[in-house]
């Protein structure tokens, strides 16, 4: 069979993946969306926000020409008008200069966080839409995901923020220009100027730190991974074994050190420009301050005037750098606001029709047909022209060696991927043709890497279906198939206990009990409970289910599995090929390919793989001179035995 050309996918090999589209969409639209979230978060507050900011704005402006009436009717005398009135105004500004930015700070602080959990919700919501696991394998998504996660709460203030300084800043400005062009034209003209490179500027370096921003997030990536591996528990053990911990930290030195390179040399950048700017605005601001002075003495304008001048000519240069540093913050931040977008409208990984048929409960099987599957254009194939049934009410079991492609079966199977080519069939219908989520209503699965939930055990088994949280009944008949019943109701709260290592609330300090932790075979019988308490499930998948018990409890497990399945159709896979022996078919792939299927007798006499790997694990457990019969119940793991078995 010749492998087929090319893929069938909704993003088909080669193309780009969900999130992976180059940020193309223009700022003005990235900032209408930032406005709206803000929006959507809280419309009161950032209406609130934007009234004050005004006002606030508007304040040192009136106090400068207010203070320029007091000083030149001080001057001028008691006939030019009485002083109550502008002194009282003069307060009123002061008081605002004073009290308002406090209330802006809370406004703004409130937004964040509305903002924060809006934001965290609709990424959510975006993640959970993907049908399948493909995104979460490609760097390129994570990063977009890392730094939607990161901006997407903090960027759309910003972004809005910066829109409103900006107003408020212009206001300001407006109003100090004008008493510049009053009373100094050819001042104002040099302080705009000077402005408008300000802001030239700052937009140059914003770009510049969102590049380097998405160029050292791969090194980012690595240097958390390192520092996460130093910290992790199940790490802990090798780390320490094989003296890992100088290896792994100097690794992590060495990522951080680049980032940090990346980043010295942008705030170098940053200081050169910003210190000849700043440099700049200080012999404008000088060369003014000499001719009010100048023209002061020669009296071309009042003392009053002076006193505006001196205010206004600090305050335009720091307005146009305010509306300089607004703008660059803005930008800057609707270039990472770019990824939040970019993840929360992703184009779906896998396609759903706009209708979907419903999913009937299985009455003949599921049929693998002609599938052939990659994981990318530029890898290997790993099942190549797969045809397989798994008829209702029989098991198959699955047998191969290490990456003869079972794991990514049991994943088409339950719809993470899709074949690059072929088909999977419920009863006849493609399972691209179902919805996904009812698709997995109808499975019970459990995985080769399967979850440690830090939650109670009634919690970690109900998670397999949370309408049973509230019936205490099926829970334990679900972790009574699973074998590990006794073990929880010996636990200091039985089904309540919570089993972590972290602390979820204060009291817990003082409870000994907290911290619980299950052995390796015990956590995975309560994923095996997890899956089984989908009493209703028509496809039972149990990828590897018994691989870190015992052997006792294996064969237990087993004998009890077997009756649970009972009428339901199941696919088995296990390295433990005795516990296989009584599926109604054993199937063997090699290399992405079946190479022999069949009843296990049948395939005992063939004397073909299946034999080969049957006799060799039986032989590893036995001895001529072994008796083993005493020592294991009949049919347990490792004692093989009946018509068929090895000689
Ligand atoms: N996410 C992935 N991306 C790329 N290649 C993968 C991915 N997952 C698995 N593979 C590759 O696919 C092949 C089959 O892997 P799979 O896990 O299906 O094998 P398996 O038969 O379950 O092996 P094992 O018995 O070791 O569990 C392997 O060569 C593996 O490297």
């Amino acid at each position: 069979m010749t492998p087929p050309e090319a893929g069938t996918g909704p993003h088909p090999e080669g193309e780009a993946g969900p999130g992976d589209a180059p940020d193309t969409s223009p700022l003005r639209t990235v900032l209408v969306a930032a406005a709206r979230l803000a929006h959507r978060a809280a419309p009161a507050t950032l209406t609130g926000w934007l009234l004050l900011t005004v006002a606030a704005s508007a304040a040192p402006v009136a106090a400068a020409w207010t203070l320029k009436t007091v000083i030149d009717r001080l001057v001028a005398g008691p006939a030019t008008g009485s002083l109550t009135a502008p002194v009282l105004l003069l307060v009123g500004c002061g008081v605002a200069v004073a009290v308002v930015p406090q209330f802006l700070q809370y406004l703004r602080a409130q937004l964040g966080r509305a903002v924060g959990l809006r934001s965290q919700i609709e990424l959510h919501a975006a993640v959970d839409r993907f049908t399948g696991i493909g995104p979460y394998e490609n760097p390129r998504f994570l990063d977009r995901l890392r730094m939607a996660r990161q901006y997407g709460g903090s960027a759309p203030v910003d972004a809005v923020g910066s829109v409103i300084g900006t107003v408020g800043a212009l206001v300001t400005l407006t109003g100090f220009l004008g008493a510049l062009a009053l009373l100094g034209p050819w001042m104002a003209a040099a302080v705009l100027a000077s402005g408008a490179l300000v802001l030239g500027a700052e937009i140059a370096l914003s770009r510049r730190r969102a590049a380097v921003a998405w160029t050292v997030g791969p090194v980012e990536r690595r240097e958390l991974f390192y520092s996460a591996l130093l910290t992790d528990l199940r790490a802990a053990k090798e780390i320490r074994l094989f003296g890992l911990g100088r290896f792994l930290g100097d690794r992590m030195v060495a990522e951080r050190r680049t980032s940090d390179a990346a980043k010295r040399h942008m705030d170098r950048q940053e200081l050169a420009v910003q210190a000849g700017l700043a440099l700049l605005s200080a012999l404008v601001a000088g060369a003014g301050l000499l001719w009010a002075v100048s023209a002061a003495r020669s009296g071309t304008i009042t003392v009053g005037g002076v006193t505006v001048l001196v205010t206004a000519l600090p305050a335009v240069q720091a307005a146009l750098a305010g509306v300089a540093v607004e703008i660059a913050m803005g930008h800057h931040a609707l270039l990472m606001f770019r990824h939040f977008l970019a993840v929360t409208g992703a184009a779906p990984d896998l396609p759903v029709p706009a209708r979907p048929r419903p999913v009937p409960p299985l009455r003949h099987g599921v049929e693998f047909r002609d599938v052939w599957f990659r994981y990318g254009a530029d890898q290997p194939w790993v099942l190549r022209g797969v045809d397989l049934v798994i008829p209702a009410g029989q098991a198959v079991g699955l047998v191969g060696l290490n990456g003869a492609g079972k794991s990514t079966l049991v994943k088409l199977l339950c719809r993470f991927y899709d074949p690059t080519r072929g088909q999977i069939l419920w009863d006849g219908t493609d399972l691209r043709d179902l919805c996904p989520r009812e698709l997995r209503r109808h499975l019970g699965a459990t995985f080769q890497d399967f979850m440690e939930y830090d939650l109670t055990a009634r919690e970690n088994i109900a998670l397999g279906d949370l309408t049973a949280l509230q019936d205490p009944g099926r829970i334990e008949e679900a972790a009574r198939v699973a074998g590990i019943h006794d073990r929880i109701t010996g636990l200091p709260h039985g089904y309540d206990t919570l089993l972590s290592r972290i602390f979820f609330s204060e009291q817990d300090k003082d409870d000994a009990t907290t911290g619980l932790v299950l052995s390796g075979g015990q956590w995975q019988r309560l994923a095996l409970a997890r899956s089984l308490i989908r009493d209703d499930a028509d496809l039972l998948v149990l990828d590897e289910p018994g691989s870190g018990l015992d052997p006792e409890a294996e064969y237990e497990i087993h004998r009890r599995l077997r009756r649970h399945r009972a009428g339901r159709a199941g696919l088995l896979v296990s390295h433990r090929l005795n516990t296989l022996r009584d599926a109604d078919t054993i199937v063997v792939l090699e290399d992405g390919r079946i190479t022999e299927r069949g009843p296990h007798a049948e395939l005992m006499r063939r004397r073909g793989e299946y034999a080969r790997l049957f006799g060799l694990q039986a032989s590893g457990y036995t001895t001529p001179d072994d008796d083993t019969r005493p020592l294991l119940p009949t049919g347990a793991v490792g004692t093989p035995h009946g018509g068929g078995g090895p000689s």
